[in-house]
């Protein structure tokens, strides 16, 4: 098959010469690619090939001459996804990829259609798309104007009450009485009706506006709805059970119930509840596209027998389905595997080591590349154990759909205090810290410092320092100054004798950090975690100073890596994707399913979670590897951790259960019986046993955390960076390359030949002296 891009001309030609389109579908899946009039729903499990169908349908309509590129509107979940699809059609056809111009994410769709038509709702077709930072300032002046106490009505809980309005399609008219806001009667309504017309006097909207001012515009002028019903010929949805009632309105009006609308979706899959996404769209389609051809796929073509089964299995558990049968021809293949482990690092080790072993091949294995190989997590904070295994073994990866661990802001905010504690001379942590939280310190008034500092040829601190005892600044800049410096002084105070890890849950305590985050309903929980999983980290180092050097040089290395790398993202960021390996670590009550969904959503959060357990498991095409530990610090302590209901609600027969320490075994045998903690005690002794802990919440409680993390049994004392005056020529021994030379310093990092593997540049802090 060629793969050169052909003019629009000629594509049906070339589709003459590609008459293979449909070789190797089945016929459900055929079709489903052919049947493209009238509305189809594709209902089917994960693997069957929806994904596939929709790009195929995409070149069959192209082929035909149906329509041109430009008239055919597909929607899919993420923009990646959508280059993807427009790739995958263009080995198909070859057609050229700008040719679909309508292939993207709602989003981005609907803000194409509302630039052209902005004038309509008050816009300018220049209008800014506002980020979450700005809504919240905006919803804040809107709060101060409005004298709301902003303690107890948080702008950015608000804002979250906005998003789910909106995705519900609700503009201010249409909200029943104030429903759904925590202010009483008519004025949530107010409120938000004032940040719309707020939102106009900028010639701004925000992330939800997008679709619904598409509704507002699509609905009063039937003359341009009439445009693009014939413009889009044809249209196509994928992961079609996510979309919400706005993004289904949308697509309702786009579509009336004659056109030519293919969804493709798995009710099992839906994952994002939360965020207003609903599945009964699903149900509601054969209502409201009478006489649509309903197509259900069995087949899957992604994954073995058992890995399928173990999925099929899992899912069963849930109440709320459609239910589906699904198969697979390829038989054999490895079980799933349930590994019991030590703890957090113990399990990054094991699957890092796992990765190499694969990564190598043996007699009876082809090496796997390392692109090959996912790890898939429920909550971001646990890829940081990953992360520091992987960097340090050398292993390359990319985290996909999000910042690495040590890139993310809330993390080097915090890291920004430290530095500035270690060294108050470091201008560039004063200056990201200096306003976060909002202290009321404005960007004039940091001008002036720098400025200051600048001239006396001193740092911002001491510029701080001197300006304060003076009348340069005006008291409104002022105060808020002198209040950081007392509390900074009393943190430098503190700094002598704390341990870092509850210093830094001292400053984000007395900082109002902790609370500012708290007050963010969407991402704020996320963040905290992040902030705990950094100071549970630190309390493997001795001082603040090794913790901050082992950070620099992590950050340092992690940059480089190049296209063959492994993969780190979060479940809901894995969705249609698919990788040969898969491994899947924290299943453990309260990681996975999660607290929150334990606590506050019953049954209805708790299905959404054994979906996304089986979203994880359908990632993997030949091995799936579910991990848990028996100890993980959470909240500063060590606790207890009990394996996952999701564990346990795994079929038996494709399952194996493997163990380091030998506990797997026990418990397994009857689905009842959780695995058994009392297996994990022989390995260590009364003294060595963490202190278990069940007040997770308690800030205050880490501050009685033992000094010294207990040491694992069997697992090699963590790295401790140290400046360890490495002389050229020493010999040195290091964990991953063994002996060898070292040749080469460049401050803390070393190149050294190793006497296997030649020369490699490796960080000090993971040499020993040999
Ligand atoms: N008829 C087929 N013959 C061979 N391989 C196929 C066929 N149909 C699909 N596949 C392959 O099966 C895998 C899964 O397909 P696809 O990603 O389209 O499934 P999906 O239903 O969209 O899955 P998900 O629900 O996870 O999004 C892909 O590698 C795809 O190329
Ligand atoms: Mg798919």
């Amino acid at each position: 098959m060629t793969t050169s891009p052909p003019n629009v001309q000629s594509i049906s030609q070339m589709a003459a010469a590609h008459p293979d389109f449909f070789t190797g579908l089945n016929p459900e899946q055929e079709a489903a690619v052919r049947t493209v009039q009238g509305p189809v729903l594709v209902l089917a499990g994960a693997g069957t090939g929806k994904t596939r169908v929709l790009t195929t349908r995409i070149a069959h309509i192209l082929a035909q001459g149906l329509a041109r590129p430009w008239e055919i509107l597909c929607v899919t979940f993420t923009n990646k996804a959508a280059r993807e699809m427009r790739e995958r059609a263009q080995k198909l056809i070859g057609a050229s990829a700008e040719g679909l111009q309508n292939l993207g994410t709602f989003h981005s769709i609907a803000a194409q259609i509302l630039r052209r038509h902005a004038e309509l709702v008050g816009l300018k077709s220049s209008f800014n798309i506002l980020d979450d930072d700005d809504q919240v300032r905006l919803l804040k002046a809107i709060f101060e104007q409005e004298n709301i106490d902003q303690k107890r009505y948080t702008p950015k809980s608000f804002a979250w009450h906005i998003d789910q309005w909106k995705n519900k399609g609700l503009t201010p008219d249409k909200v029943k009485g104030g429903e759904g806001s925590e202010f009483a009667g008519n004025r949530g309504v107010k409120l938000y009706q004032m940040y719309q017309d707020r939102l106009r006097i900028l010639n701004a909207c925000d992330f939800g506006d997008l679709l619904l001012h598409n509704l507002d515009i699509l609905t009063r002028h039937p003359d341009i709805l009439e445009t693009y019903h014939r413009k889009f010929k044809y249209v196509l949805v994928d992961e079609y059970q996510d979309t919400n009632v706005a993004q289904y309105l949308w697509l309702r009006l786009l579509t009336p119930a004659s056109r030519n609308l293919c969804c493709v979706g798995d009710d099992d899959q839906s994952i994002y509840g939360w965020r207003g996404a609903e599945v009964d769209n699903i149900l509601k389609f054969e209502r409201d596209y009478p006489g649509a051809k309903v197509i259900r796929l069995e087949r899957n073509y992604r994954s073995t027998r058992h890995i399928l089964a173990a999925a099929a299995g899992l899912i069963k558990a849930n109440t709320a389905r459609l239910g589906k049968t699904l198969f697979t021809d390829q038989e054999g293949g490895e079980k799933v595997q349930v590994q019991g482990l030590w703890d957090g690092a113990a399990e990054a080790q094991f699957v890092a080591e796992d990765m190499e072993r694969l990564h190598k091949g043996t007699r009876d294995a082809n090496p796997r590349k390392w692109s090959d190989m996912a790890v898939l997590v429920r909550a971001s904070f646990q890829m940081r154990a990953f992360e520091e295994r992987f960097v340090m073994l050398q292993i390359p990866y990319t985290v996909v759909g999000g910042p690495r661990f040590f890139e993310r802001a809330e993390i080097r905010d915090a890291i920004a205090y430290l530095r500035l504690i270690q060294s108050p001379d470091d201008d560039l942590a004063f200056e990201r810290i200096i306003n976060v939280p909002k202290r009321g310190i404005g960007d004039a008034t940091v001008q002036k410092l720098l400025q200051q500092a600048r001239l006396a040829g001193v740092s911002v601190m001491t510029a701080v320092r001197d300006l304060i005892q003076t009348d340069e600044l005006p008291a409104r800049a002022k105060t808020p100054l002198v209040g950081f410096m007392r509390d900074f002084t009393r943190w430098l105070d503190l700094s002598k004798d704390m341990q870092a890890n509850v210093l830094l849950d001292t400053i984000l305590t007395d900082s109002g950090y902790y609370d500012m985050q708290r007050a963010d309903k969407t991402s704020g929980q996320t963040r905290l975690d992040n902030l705990k999983e950094l100071g549970d980290s630190m309390a493997a180092f001795d001082d603040l100073s090794a913790f901050l050097e082992h950070v620099s040089l992590v950050m340092d290395l992690e940059r480089d890596n190049g296209g063959d790398s492994v993969r780190l993202m979060t479940l809901h960021a894995a969705k249609g994707l698919e990788f040969p390996v898969v491994y899947l670590p924290g299943w453990e009550e309260g990681i996975f399913p999660s607290q929150r969904s334990m606590d506050e959503g019953g049954l209805k959060s708790l299905e959404e979670e054994r979906r996304l357990a089986y979203v994880g498991i359908t990632r993997a095409r030949e091995q799936a590897r579910i991990s848990f530990v028996a100890n993980r610090q959470v909240y500063g302590r060590w606790t207890n951790q009990i394996p996952s209901r999701f564990v346990d609600e795994l079929p038996i027969d494709n399952v194996e259960a493997t163990s380091q320490t030998g506990y797997a075994s026990q418990g397994w045998q009857s689905q009842q019986s959780r695995w058994d903690r009392a297996g994990y005690e022989p390995n260590y002794t009364k003294k060595e046993k963490p202190a278990y802990g069940g007040d997770l919440a308690g800030v205050d409680m880490s501050r009685l955390e033992p000094k010294a993390r207990p040491t694992p049994h069997r697992q090699p004392a963590p790295a401790k960076p140290s400046a360890k005056n490495f002389k050229l020529g020493e010999r040195v021994f290091h964990m991953k390359f063994g002996y060898g030379l070292i040749v080469e310093i460049e401050g803390n990092k070393l190149i050294v030949n190793f006497e296997t593997s030649g020369d490699k540049k490796v960080i000090d802090s993971f040499v020993e002296r040999a």
